[in-house]
């Protein structure tokens, strides 16, 4: 049941990308998302978490054209869209898909990061120069050489991730970054989006169901159920929402469930609401952070 009352929030020139009520049905008559309201501001790193099937990877895949919507618009930079204005205006908003595999193409690492500047004009030299930069900047300078496809999970996400830098985008849309990922490539990851939002001003879309990696990275989450966003605010007060994390089909962070815990035990009131380890050490010690 698609609900037409919905009206969003008015553009405001902070906002990188605006997505105005957007409805997408797929052509099997399939609800990807609908009356949904969103938008990115600069240098912030947004979660979109909820449950499978929830809309997650529809939503991403209209930030940047990929999709179009049925009903409603997206702008970027105050364009809208398709909307017949600046051809280029995509290229703002780049997306890291769910498997690398559907992104990476090209016979060698360093072909396959050169191709988006060399698709945007840009000549062979300097594409290689950008291309250089993007892979350094997430450590797999020393893979350039390499076919694609024989790079393991975590060289492909990272070398997936330098391609879309190498374009120099101003929001970066990441599909389950981490999925599929040891530790250490996750880690490696986590460190790539805090050095894009910190150190270069770029803001990410991070769509996932890892509400523990939401919760050390997010300065504001949107939670996703059945093509729609249910709730939307700071992560200390969603991800500290049982109910409404549950009826997401999510469970809240396990910092947030052994904080709760510790509360309970100690029959005190759970005021702090850490979001990561360290946080909760000094929640614990009843430090405020
Ligand atoms: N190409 C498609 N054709 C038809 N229906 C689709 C297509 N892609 C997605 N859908 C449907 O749209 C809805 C939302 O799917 P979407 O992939 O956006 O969810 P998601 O939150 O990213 O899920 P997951 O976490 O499982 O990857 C689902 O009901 C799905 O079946």
């Amino acid at each position: 049941m698609l609900h037409d009352s919905v009206q969003c929030a008015e553009r405001s020139s902070d906002d990188i990308v605006h997505v105005d009520c957007v409805t997408h049905v797929y052509p099997d008559g399939s609800v990807g998302i609908h009356n949904m309201c969103f938008r990115v501001r600069a240098s912030e790193v947004v979660a979109v978490c909820g449950g499978n099937a929830s809309g997650k990877s529809t939503l991403l895949e209209h930030l940047n054209g990929l999709l179009v919507p049925s009903s409603g618009k997206v702008y970027v930079m105050g364009e809208e869209v398709n909307g017949g204005g600046k051809k280029d205006i995509w290229r703002h908003v780049g997306i890291v898909f769910q498997r690398p595999d559907d992104q990476l193409f090209a016979p060698t690492v360093l072909d396959d990061v050169m191709f988006g500047p060399l698709n945007m004009g840009v000549g062979l030299q300097e594409a290689k120069r950008m291309a250089m930069e993007a892979l350094e900047s997430v450590g797999v300078e020393g893979v350039l050489d390499k076919v694609p496809a024989y790079l393991s999970g975590g060289q492909k996400r990272l070398v997936a991730i330098a391609g879309v830098l190498a374009m120099r985008p101003k929001v970066i849309a990441m599909d389950e970054p981490t999925s599929d990922l040891d530790p250490f490539h996750s880690g490696l990851v986590e460190r790539v989006i805090i050095d894009l939002k910190e150190k270069r001003g770029i803001s990410v879309v991070l769509a996932t169901h890892d509400v523990d990696l939401a919760a050390r990275l997010a300065d504001r989450v949107c939670i996703l159920k059945k093509g729609c966003i249910i709730a939307e605010g700071p992560p200390r007060d969603i991800f500290y929402d049982r109910g409404l994390m549950n009826g997401a089909g999510l469970r809240i962070p396990k910092v947030a469930e052994i904080y709760l815990e510790h509360c309970a035990f100690f029959n005190k009131k759970p005021a702090l609401k850490p979001l990561n380890v360290k946080e909760l050490m000094e929640a614990m010690r009843g430090n405020s952070f």
